[in-house]
């Protein structure tokens, strides 16, 4: 679908984008206090929720639309422009009603297209800008649907804020980030305005500067961050907020990159790094095509000899002394192994075609 996408704030040229405030909305003091320790900042975006998905019931689920007036007063107060989260119709009339600036929607929103089609049509024929997180499980569909239906709602300021994905198992992140489909998504849709919800993606907040300073080195639009007065009494969320000065500090600490530059003498070594690299692509890509040539003949030599694809010795040997190798070479565990998995795997696929074709010519 294509989208003609404006800017979400009234300066399409400010970057980065700056969005900041406390998990929660807990109490009226609470939201001015941090939204007066803020103002000073010159942040772009005060955030609050309002209405808080848990993922259990008993926990505190925000203090609902009493709270909408207090960023009410944040913005009479301080001038700052204010968003909170909308999940449902409600939310959304409730939100609009009390003057909020921009509304986002939820991760556990993203991943029902029945709850994001209620929220657009709730926010029909207003125009107010929208970020959508992306959806807690990695489905990039999920996340471009619910953008497209925000879109056909006649909201044309639409931004997307990265909040990483569930992910079941050890990580040092809360939520991992899998930079590679927020990547793709804004190669997909280059104009979006792409947000970094650091403190989201971390969970803690010794985290928090090392993934700013990521999703910045990335050409994010900007970052999303919770900050709370007094962290760890907050009532949600408590481990990753932080308090303004150290919002601040971040910030200060941040180095904004340029998207590109016009600068010949840069241009003209990026270029003639980049004919190396494309070099090496075609020699990796054309050592990968004779190395499945190689697949194809002991594909067919097993066949012959009724001997199975997968060996699993050859196979835990080629990934004990790459993974020494690619140790040398400074190249992560990690990587070398996605690599050779796919490696793998393709040249699996390529046995299979083999011996199936060969059985199809003895079947016919
Ligand atoms: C090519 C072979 O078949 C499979 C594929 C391998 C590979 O591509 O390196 C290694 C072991 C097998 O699981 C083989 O047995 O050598």
């Amino acid at each position: 679908m294509e989208m003609k996408l404006q800017s979400i704030l009234d300066n399409p040229h400010k970057r980065p984008i700056i969005i900041a405030g406390p998990c929660s909305a807990e109490t009226e003091e609470q939201v001015l206090q941090t939204a007066r320790d803020l103002a000073p900042q010159n942040i772009d975006l005060f955030r609050a929720g309002i209405w808080k998905p848990r993922t259990r019931p008993g926990s505190f689920e925000g203090v609902g639309t009493p709270g909408l007036k207090w960023l009410k007063k944040v913005k009479e107060e301080t001038g700052m422009k204010v968003t909170t989260e909308v999940a449902k119709a409600e939310h959304v009339y409730q939100a609009i009603k009390h003057n909020i600036d921009v509304l986002w929607i939820g991760a556990r929103t993203t991943v029902n297209p029945f709850s994001v089609q209620e929220v657009a049509d709730a926010i029909e024929g207003v125009d107010i800008p929208v970020l959508i997180k992306n959806p807690i499980n990695p489905d990039l569909g999920l996340w471009v649907g619910a953008i497209e239906r925000i879109y056909k709602a006649g909201v044309t300021k639409i931004g997307v804020i990265h909040r990483g994905f569930s992910y079941h198992g050890d990580t040092p992140f809360r939520n991992v980030p899998r930079w590679q489909i927020a990547i793709e998504l804004k190669r997909r849709f280059p104009d979006l305005v792409m947000i970094c919800d650091n403190s989201h993606i971390c969970g803690r907040r010794d985290t928090l500067f090392e993934v700013a300073q990521q999703a910045m080195d990335l050409n994010y639009d900007g970052i999303m961050t919770e900050v709370h007065p007094t962290p760890d009494d907050a009532w949600s969320d408590a481990k990753q907020q932080i308090t303004p000065a150290q919002f601040q500090e971040l910030v200060n600490n941040l180095v904004f990159r340029d998207a590109t530059t016009d600068d010949i003498e840069f241009l003209e070594t990026l270029d003639h790094l980049r004919k190396e690299i494309d070099h090496i692509d075609n020699e990796l890509f054309n050592l990968l095509g004779h190395r499945m040539e190689l697949a194809d003949s002991i594909g067919q030599y097993k066949k012959r000899n009724n001997i199975s694809i997968l060996q699993t010795t050859r196979w835990n040997e080629i990934l004990e002394k790459t993974i020494a190798l690619g140790q040398a070479k400074g190249l992560s565990q990690e990587f070398v192994t996605t690599v050779l998995r796919a490696i793998h795997q393709e040249s699996i696929n390529h046995q299979e075609a083999v011996m199936s074709a060969e059985e199809s010519k003895i079947g016919g």
